[in-house]
């Protein structure tokens, strides 16, 4: 059966090398505006692929001009015509030596036909949105199906794992194009479910927009992109449209009932017309009754129907146990019976970098990394290590360049007021003056000290660690670099924890 579904893979991958399509057929019917424009030649141009980067375009490719934040796309299509592109959609008629075909949402289009051109996706996706907790919601949900006997895949910040692949990726929620590449190579390895993370940006932008949705989840909603979104209301807008848009009506939407959006949320996946299935303490799907927290695990009660199920979840962290409700909700509403979910949740392993523990000192004190680079989130985390922290919560965090600066003052309020020793370190400054962002966070945490370079705060952290204390080093999670300016340096808070860690013992 393997080597049948190999050898289909393989004149899959070569067929989609050679492959072209005719552009009424990549259109579909989903483009009204586009009818009478493909009843011309333009609708029986053999179209060899599709690419919204001038840049990337090859000889037959269709060019979708679309308005980024930086340029638009329009402005570009001779550059795109000179590469040998055959047509360009774009959201207005243009003069070109080309035929160029307008649509009111070229982002639309751009997914809709990148999900028709290569063909194939895994029979059952998924997707997560909300402020936290996607990337440990994606990577659960598949382990959880994986628990359950399917062949599963999750795409998303960590980039993409399925049965045979563990690759590091650039976006949360990939382009259209890249995205429906990799669906199609998924489905022809014999991936049938697959989890991926609907991130704002990816949503506003569409590139999900020719994914077919099973189920649907919300996490929830905290202070995030605020560089990007005009208000937290369009911020929530952008999230909504995965249920407003996207999911099929009737389908399970999947949302966390704890937060304080959750209401919104409900209100507009019932809207929607979908399933909606709450989980936590206030859900009821999966009613969360009761925790235990102990130091690498949890005893969760969960009440789904008349079955009581008491789990133990081997991992850190009040928040955790939310993620896992989400993930196990999502298995349940696409297929996974709730014994065999419950049973899975036992054997979770964490996302690298969210809250994991890399290790501790002889006398015992624990060392985290962890993914918080926003203010909820950082909340979170601090939070959640101090019921099993006799000592001192240490944390160690900065706030990115080029990214909203509103956050900046309100993470260093929440590191003090939550944590007993504070350092403010450099994280991926790119192309802002560090100590300027520094600056900015220290401004609002008096208790805090700086230490520019982060290896050597971490070491600093690491060595003043007693029996019964915490480490936080959060920010860079799973992250392998540190950008400054436009160069980006080799750089892990694993590892430089781990070298802390070793110095301390020699
Ligand atoms: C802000 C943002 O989301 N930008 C994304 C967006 O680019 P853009 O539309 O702003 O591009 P632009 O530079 O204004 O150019 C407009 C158009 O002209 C085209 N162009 C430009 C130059 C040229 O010579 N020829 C040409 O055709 C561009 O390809 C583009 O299509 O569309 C591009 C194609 O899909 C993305 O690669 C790009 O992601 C950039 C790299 C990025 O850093 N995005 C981050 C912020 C992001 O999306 N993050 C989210 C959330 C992360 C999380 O919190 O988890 C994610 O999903 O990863
Ligand atoms: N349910 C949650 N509620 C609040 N904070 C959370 C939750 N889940 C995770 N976190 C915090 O957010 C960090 C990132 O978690 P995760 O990567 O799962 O979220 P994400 O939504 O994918 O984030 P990003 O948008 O940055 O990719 C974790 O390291 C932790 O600090
Ligand atoms: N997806 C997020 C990750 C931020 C992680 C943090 N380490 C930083 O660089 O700000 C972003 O690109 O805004
Ligand atoms: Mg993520």
């Amino acid at each position: 059966m393997n080597i049948d579904a190999d050898s289909r893979g393989a004149d899959r991958l070569q067929e989609g090398k050679v492959h072209s399509m005719k552009l009424r057929d990549l259109a579909g019917d989903q483009f009204p505006e586009l009818e009478a424009q493909l009843e011309g030649p333009a609708g029986l141009l053999d179209i060899s692929g599709l690419s919204s980067d001038s840049r990337h375009v090859a000889p037959g490719n269709a060019f979708i001009a679309v308005a980024g934040t930086k340029a638009d796309g329009a402005g570009f299509i001779v550059d795109a015509a000179g590469r040998g592109a055959a047509v360009v959609i774009a959201s207005q008629p243009v003069d070109a030596s080309i035929p160029v075909l307008a649509v009111k949402e070229p982002r639309r289009f751009l997914s809709i036909a990148a999900a028709r051109f290569y063909g194939r996706q895994p029979d059952t996706m998924v997707a997560v949105t909300g402020t936290a907790g996607k990337t440990s919601v994606a990577s659960f949900t598949r382990q959880i199906w994986a628990h359950a006997g399917h062949a599963a895949a999750m795409i998303g910040t960590t980039g993409v794992v399925s049965p045979t692949r563990n690759e590091y990726g650039a976006l949360t929620t990939p382009d259209p194009v890249s995205l429906h590449k990799l669906l199609a190579e998924l489905a022809d390895e014999g991936v049938t479910h697959a989890s991926m993370e609907a991130s704002s940006h990816g949503l506003d932008q569409s590139r999900l927009d020719g994914v077919k949705l099973a189920a649907a989840a919300f996490t929830n909603l905290g202070r995030d992109h605020m560089d990007y979104h005009p208000t937290v209301e369009a911020y929530m807008a952008a999230k909504m449209r995965l249920f407003d848009r996207l999911l099929p009506k009737g389908a399970p939407a999947v949302i966390f009932a704890d937060d304080a959006w959750s209401a919104q949320a409900v209100k507009a996946a019932a809207d929607a017309g979908h399933d909606v299935r709450t989980v936590g303490r206030k859900g009821d799907y999966l009613t969360l009754k009761r925790v235990e927290h102990f130091r690498h695990k949890q005893t969760a009660e969960i009440h789904i129907g008349d079955e009581i199920f008491e789990v133990d979840i081997p991992l850190a962290g009040d928040f955790q146990v939310a993620n896992t409700l989400v993930a196990a909700g999502l298995a349940m509403s696409t297929g996974v019976e709730p014994k065999a979910a419950m049973a899975a949740l036992e054997k979770l392993v964490g996302a690298s970098g969210r809250l994991e523990l890399v290790g501790h000192t002889k006398d015992g004190a624990l060392a985290y990394v962890d993914y918080a680079h926003k203010p909820d989130a950082l909340e979170n985390v601090l939070n959640s290590v101090r019921p099993f922290t006799t000592g001192r919560v240490i944390v160690v965090f900065g706030c990115g360049g080029d990214r909203d600066r509103g956050k900046r003052p309100i993470m260093g309020e929440i590191a003090c007021r939550l944590a007993d020793v504070v350092i403010v370190t450099d994280d991926n400054p790119r192309s802002e003056e560090p100590a300027a962002i520094r600056a900015e966070i220290m401004a609002a945490a008096p208790c805090a000290s700086e230490i520019a370079d982060r290896a050597t705060a971490i070491r600093e952290a690491v060595a003043m660690l007693k029996s019964g204390d915490t480490l936080i080093v959060a920010g860079k999670g799973h992250e392998e670099g540190q950008t400054i300016g436009a160069v980006t340096l080799p750089f892990s808070d694993h590892a430089e924890v781990r070298k802390a860690l070793e110095e301390l013992k020699s």
